[in-house]
């Protein structure tokens, strides 16, 4: 029963649809909450499948779920379809060429992150409907990666609460179990109110909320040196108070990131940049208030997934690139850097090699010196055992957040990196299924991990999913 080939053959059936699906999503960026487009196409396509839909999951309207099958374990696929501002971009060219000036674009390659997912969802429906064996298949379809924290919303909505394991992968350069940890993260903004006044006749009349956020931007840079090394702060101007250098400035905002490789130290940042912020307003003689927008949990890995991830995604192998993906991908490579390059290889342990793509398995024990951003997925994984794999859909060095990854995000080198994802999560589905005991191990890594420090969400209980935060 449990026949992985089956099933891998399964994928190559069917996957036309879904390379459609991502390209469709690709040419319809949207950003954080506003994905109502690209979510309608996943929902198309899972009621097209035969899913029991949930839609407006913890009331976003961008979240939806599609649920196939009775009884049994409850596997959790979960994808994600947000784009990225001003990264505009052409498919298939090896140079910097903006569609739309200030246009979004799919810079993190979640057009193929959500479609692979949902593929992967499908074929172990398939596989669950062949095969007759009790057992539910979920897809999870998840908005706002992107600082909008839905999957912790979602957590704190209940709506991970009966999954078994959640299965999850990322665009990458690399074929890789993603055992990185990933920071904490809170975004937060700063609200500062001043008093307008005329800045050359009466200047002593007005207080600047611009002079605020300056000074706050100031005192946080000092706090840096004073921060653990792994600790990450930065900041975005939404408003600066208008555009006339003559009218004192009486709004002002500032958006915070503020990182840490736990909540503890999570917290105790933003305690820090908050009495900045404080300190800033008294000096200027302005108010400020401090809003949270969203929080997402560090990763907790799970060893048990990880090794059985490993083990699937050596038996299937990485994606085969053949000479027009490889020319198209040194193309692109030409358009990195060097340090671009060796940082990515570094990350794993491994000195730089010519490959433009990754043809080979990261060994689960690399000396690996992880690169370290945030997710979301970092809050499901503390309530369900939850693993990603790295798939290679873009050339050896590519940075996230680039022209270079929307240029790959239709091509047939992504394509393929995509499918291989799918197939490496949904074998790891089958796998769950037929083998009651790796579910009972990954529960027992959990439980062992989150004994003394239980879930805690980072978000405030007043904070609502902030779908408006993109049109600030
Ligand atoms: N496998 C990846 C997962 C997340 C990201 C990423 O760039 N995430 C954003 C989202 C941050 C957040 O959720 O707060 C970031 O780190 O800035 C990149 C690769």
């Amino acid at each position: 029963m449990d026949n992985r080939s089956d099933i891998w053959r399964g994928i190559d059936t069917i996957k036309g649809r879904f390379i459609d699906l991502s390209d469709k999503v690709w040419g319809m960026p949207e950003v954080c909450y506003t994905e109502a487009r690209s979510a309608a196409e996943h929902l198309a396509e899972l009621r097209h499948q035969g899913f029991r839909i949930t839609e407006n999951v913890a009331g976003i309207p961008t979240a939806l779920m599609g649920e196939w099958g009775e009884g049994g374990p409850v596997i959790a696929f979960m994808g994600e379809y947000d784009a990225l501002p001003g990264l505009s971009q052409e498919a298939g060219v090896a140079e910097h060429r903006p569609i739309e000036t200030g246009g979004h674009g799919h810079g993190c390659g979640h057009n193929l992150l959500g479609s692979a997912a949902l593929l992967a969802a499908t074929a172990v429906k398939d596989w669950l409907a062949e095969n007759k064996v009790p057992g539910r298949v979920r897809y999870y379809g998840c908005p706002a990666e992107e600082g909008g924290a839905a999957k912790a919303f979602m957590v704190r909505s209940g709506a991970f609460e009966d999954a078994d394991i959640a299965i999850t992968w990322h665009p990458h350069s690399f074929w890789e179990v993603a055992v990185t940890p990933s920071l904490a993260n809170t975004r937060a903004d700063f609200i500062f109110t001043g008093r307008t006044s005329h800045a050359a006749a009466s200047p002593h009349l007005g207080r600047s909320a611009l002079d605020a956020v300056e000074l706050m931007n100031v005192g946080v840079n000092y706090m840096r040196e004073h921060m653990p090394s792994d600790a990450r702060v930065h900041y975005a101007l939404l408003d600066t108070g208008g555009i006339a250098p003559n009218v004192v400035q009486a709004h002002a905002r500032v958006r915070y990131s503020i990182r840490a490789r736990d909540l503890p130290g999570m917290n105790e940042l933003v305690g820090r940049v908050n009495k900045i912020a404080q300190g800033a307003a008294l000096m200027t003689e302005t108010k400020v208030e401090m809003k949270i927008i969203s929080a997402v949990s560090n990763i907790l890995p799970n060893a048990p997934l990880e090794q059985a991830l490993h083990r699937v995604m050596e038996e299937l192998g990485p994606p085969h690139f053949d000479d027009t993906d490889k020319g198209f991908a040194s193309q692109i490579r030409a358009t990195l850097s060097d340090k671009d390059i060796a940082s990515v290889y570094y990350a794993i342990g491994m000195d730089p090699t010519d490959r433009p793509l990754a043809d080979f398995l990261v060994p689960l024990d690399a000396k690996r010196n992880p690169l370290v951003g945030s997710t979301d997925v970092g809050d499901v994984s503390w309530v369900v055992p939850t693993v990603q794999v790295h798939a290679p859909t873009v050339a050896i060095g590519t940075p996230f957040h680039t022209w270079q990854v929307v240029a790959q995000g239709k091509s047939p080198h992504a394509h393929k990196a995509m499918v291989q994802a799918a197939k490496a999560m949904a074998g790891l589905g089958i796998k769950a299924l037929t083998e009651p005991e790796l579910i009972k191990a990954a529960k027992a890594d959990l439980t062992k991990r989150t004994t003394k420090t239980p879930y805690v969400c980072p978000l405030p209980d007043h904070v609502a999913p902030p779908l408006d935060m993109s049109v600030v």
